[in-house]
């Protein structure tokens, strides 16, 4: 194994010291250090973290390679500094057996990138209506504890409470697209003032609102984890913050691009831009930077989405929703919080590794610790250029913007993933 000796790097923002990376943990830390064998990284002015953790992935394999593999959005989400991403169940087949969830847990351990934690379906096929095998993939070498249909919601009330018990037993999550789909029939873009201006079927707030109602009585009803994905509305964070006060087991996060763009991007015609959920208002923006500042959402999560050439540059109608989020999302969560390391480890790193149960990831880098950790340069600024990204897909929506701070190096298990900003392999 390669040792690391990282000299005068701030460990999230404190005084500068060096840190020694070897045999796969955080060795030592302090002033001095010396190491003959290990490879010396000079990180004055570069920041560590706890290696960032990804809630919600969608690797597209097996299925639509042609989008993305588990190989390229692994390698995606190291240059932006992961070391474990989970990835969504909407492949095609779905991973809804403990075979599909089995085969894309070992292609993330034979692309070596990141841990690539499976999520699994909930019902057959997304289908919304019977239970998936979700024993079995718990009881697979895959061990899955997340269960979600996302890309569609689970909207049969009945369906939703079996699952929710059913996973009590191994102290799982159902992982929710909170979507009531008989609201958003036909829908292009948030409802609003903007939607009718440009003539696109809107998608109310309270679809969205509705569901997370529902489904916080049903988990408090039932005593589970529910986990709610992508929360877009200033209303969806009311009824969070109520339903956490009454000690529902519900965590929640939100997106790098709820936090930014509005609906307002619509304008453009540009089905970069279209995204399930959709993009808001700025005050439902303020709402949630309030909500992720409070802790009423939990975490920042991706929602990574890689979408082919001819599903996204085609008519608004026809695009796919989804926009591309691994190699962006520190630098959002920059320009929206600020060099707030404490707060930004806490919702990209500590508190994803503690809801998905993956606990080698998430600890401050300190001896003793696996040495999974990425290292951060703040004062750096970068412009997003789609073609040299390392997803197969090409759908940011940052296309051109200048960006705030640039991932130097990821380190999985001790091994550099990145270096020089650069891919290792
Ligand atoms: N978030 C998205 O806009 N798209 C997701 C699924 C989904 O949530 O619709 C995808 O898989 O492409």
């Amino acid at each position: 194994m390669n040792s690391y000796l990282l000299r005068n790097v701030s460990v999230l923002g404190a005084a500068p010291t060096d840190l020694l990376i070897r045999d796969g943990v955080v060795a030592e830390t302090g002033a001095g250090l010396s190491a003959s064998d290990a490879t010396v990284i000079d990180a004055a002015g570069l920041v560590a973290l706890p290696g960032l953790v990804d809630l919600h992935t969608h690797l597209r394999e097996p299925g639509r390679e042609d989008a993305e593999t588990v190989e390229t959005g692994s390698r995606a989400a190291a240059l932006g500094g992961y070391t474990a991403v989970c990835a969504m169940a909407n492949t095609s087949p779905v991973a809804d057996t403990a075979g599909v969830v089995e085969q894309v847990w070992r292609l993330g351990r034979e692309a070596g990138l990141v841990d690539v934690q499976p999520i699994g379906a909930v019902t057959v096929g997304l289908a919304g209506e019977r239970l998936a095998e979700l024993g079995a993939m718990a009881e697979s070498a895959a061990r899955v504890r997340i269960f979600s249909d996302d890309g569609h919601c689970v909207a049969d009330p009945r369906l939703m409470r079996r699952a929710l018990e059913y996973v009590k037993a191994f102290d799982g999550i159902i992982a929710q697209h909170a979507e009531e789909p008989r609201l958003t029939e036909g829908a292009q873009m948030h409802e609003g003032e903007v939607s009718t201006r440009l003539g696109l079927t809107g998608w109310p707030a309270v679809a969205e609102e509705a569901i997370i109602a529902r489904d916080v009585l049903l988990a408090e009803h039932v005593g589970s984890r529910l986990h709610v994905c992508h929360v877009s509305t200033a209303g969806s964070v009311e009824v969070l913050r109520q339903a956490k006060a009454r000690g529902v087991r519900v965590t929640a996060e939100v997106t790098p691009h709820h936090l930014l763009l509005t609906d307002t991007s619509a304008e453009t015609y540009d089905p970069v831009f279209k995204v399930n959920p959709p993009l808001r208002t700025a005050s439902d923006i303020a709402a949630l930077r309030a909500a992720l500042v409070d802790g009423v959402i939990d975490i920042i999560a991706t929602d990574h989405a890689p979408h082919a050439v001819e599903d996204k540059e085609c008519e608004w109608a026809y695009a796919r929703p989804g926009m591309l989020g691994l190699e962006t999302a520190l630098s959002i969560a920059l320009d929206v919080l600020g060099p707030e390391w404490d707060l930004i480890a806490e919702r990209m790193s500590r508190a994803p590794a503690r809801i998905a149960g993956l606990t080698e990831h998430g600890h401050d880098p300190a001896p003793g610790v696996p040495a999974n950790l990425t290292l951060v340069d703040p004062a750096a600024r970068r412009v997003i250029e789609p073609a040299e990204l390392a997803s197969r897909s090409r759908n940011t929506p940052y296309a051109r913007m200048t960006l705030p701070g640039r991932i130097v190096a990821t380190f999985l298990r001790g091994e550099a993933t990145v270096l020089d900003g650069k891919a290792v392999k």
